[in-house]
């Protein structure tokens, strides 16, 4: 089974009554605390030559990619990130020469955000594999489900540099690579204050961090929400040096995918001009159940919602 027929067919098995708010098919597991108080949860891992290579990272690398990707993933809910717990499986003994940079990078993205390492689990394994457990908090948690028809899709940042940095690392020496590509691969940046601006203002209808890549991760909502989406080609924005497949399906990007209604855009602006940034707006979410992507010669194609699986290699 590929990982979309397995996540479909673990559905019935998870628990999904109050105080779960909100689990099946979110980035992170939303439980209600109180009226307005939600706890947050998300899990992520790293494992040796299906995330990455000790060829191009470091440990210190790795610690900083292992708490941003799961930040993202309460960024993405709008949610402020407070305590984790590390699992870390290693084929050798457990050596400070490289246990402690890895710590280092884990700490200092955590702390960046105000979050800390409280615990954790350390087995043997075959190969290097990170876990990170990360518990967060939010008064107004943002889902994937509540996209309506109509409301315009943005995106965060400019998408595919991530990708391109892999495709180039397989043939070239890392000191060829341009810089911008390394540090979205490397050092991807978790939304964690967009997040929380977009959830306090209860502007986002819906949102989702672009993991697996742009298309799949918006079919994700789409599914969801039983509606379809259409995307602008000229208005994807491509990180430089990346191309438009990189930026379609390439995945971690670690973006921040949400949508607005059209009624709130103003609000947008404000966010831009408080946090200093621009946000791209991409497309708007359809009736149908299809995605579309309108090219620069203005035809309309279907597409598939192409991006990573971990089991499905077609
Ligand atoms: N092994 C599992 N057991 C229980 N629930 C799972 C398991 N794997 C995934 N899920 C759930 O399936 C849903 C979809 O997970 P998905 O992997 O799309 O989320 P994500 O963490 O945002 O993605 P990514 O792993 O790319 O960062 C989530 O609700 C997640 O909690
Ligand atoms: C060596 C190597 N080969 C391929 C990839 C690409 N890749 C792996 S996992 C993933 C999606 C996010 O992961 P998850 O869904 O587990 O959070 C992507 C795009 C890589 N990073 N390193
Ligand atoms: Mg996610």
């Amino acid at each position: 089974m590929t990982e979309k027929e397995w996540i479909t067919y673990l559905k019935k098995h998870l628990f999904e009554k109050p105080p779960v708010f909100k689990t099946y098919n979110e980035d992170c597991t939303v439980i209600q605390k109180e009226e307005q108080e939600f706890l947050l949860i998300t899990t992520d891992a790293l494992v040796e030559t299906i995330h990455f290579k000790l060829d191009y990272y470091s440990f210190f690398d790795l610690g900083v990619k292992l708490a941003n990707s799961n930040l993202s993933d309460i960024a993405a809910c709008g949610g402020e990130p407070e305590w984790a717990l590390l699992t870390l499986g290693s084929p050798i003994p457990v050596d400070v020469n490289w246990a402690e940079p890895f710590l280092q990078g884990l700490n200092q993205s955590l702390n960046k955000f105000g979050a800390h390492l409280v615990g954790g689990d350390t087995v043997k394994s075959p190969f290097f594999f990170f876990n990170l457990t990360l518990f967060g908090k939010t008064n107004f948690p943002i889902l994937r489900k509540g996209a309506k028809e109509g409301d315009l899709i943005f995106v965060s940042r400019p998408l595919g540099g991530s990708s391109a940095f892999l495709r180039m690392v397989k043939t070239s020496p890392l000191k060829e690579i341009p810089e911008n590509l390394k540090k979205a691969h490397l050092y991807p940046e978790p939304e964690i204050i967009l997040g929380k601006e977009l959830s306090s203002k209860n502007l986002a209808t819906s949102a989702i961090d672009i993991s697996d890549g742009l298309l799949l991760d918006l079919w994700r909502i789409c599914e969801e929400n039983s509606v379809g989406a259409e995307l602008l080609q000229e208005a994807i924005p491509i990180e430089p040096g990346a191309t438009l497949e990189d930026a379609l399906s390439g995945g971690e990007d670690y973006a921040l995918l949400f949508t607005v209604s059209p009624s709130n855009l103003h609000q947008i602006g404000e966010i831009e001009t408080k946090l200093k940034r621009k946000f791209f707006c991409i497309g708007k979410i359809l009736p149908e159940k299809d995605l579309y992507l309108v090219s620069e010669k203005k035809e309309r194609l279907k597409l598939k919602p192409k991006g990573f699986d971990h089991f499905n290699f077609k």
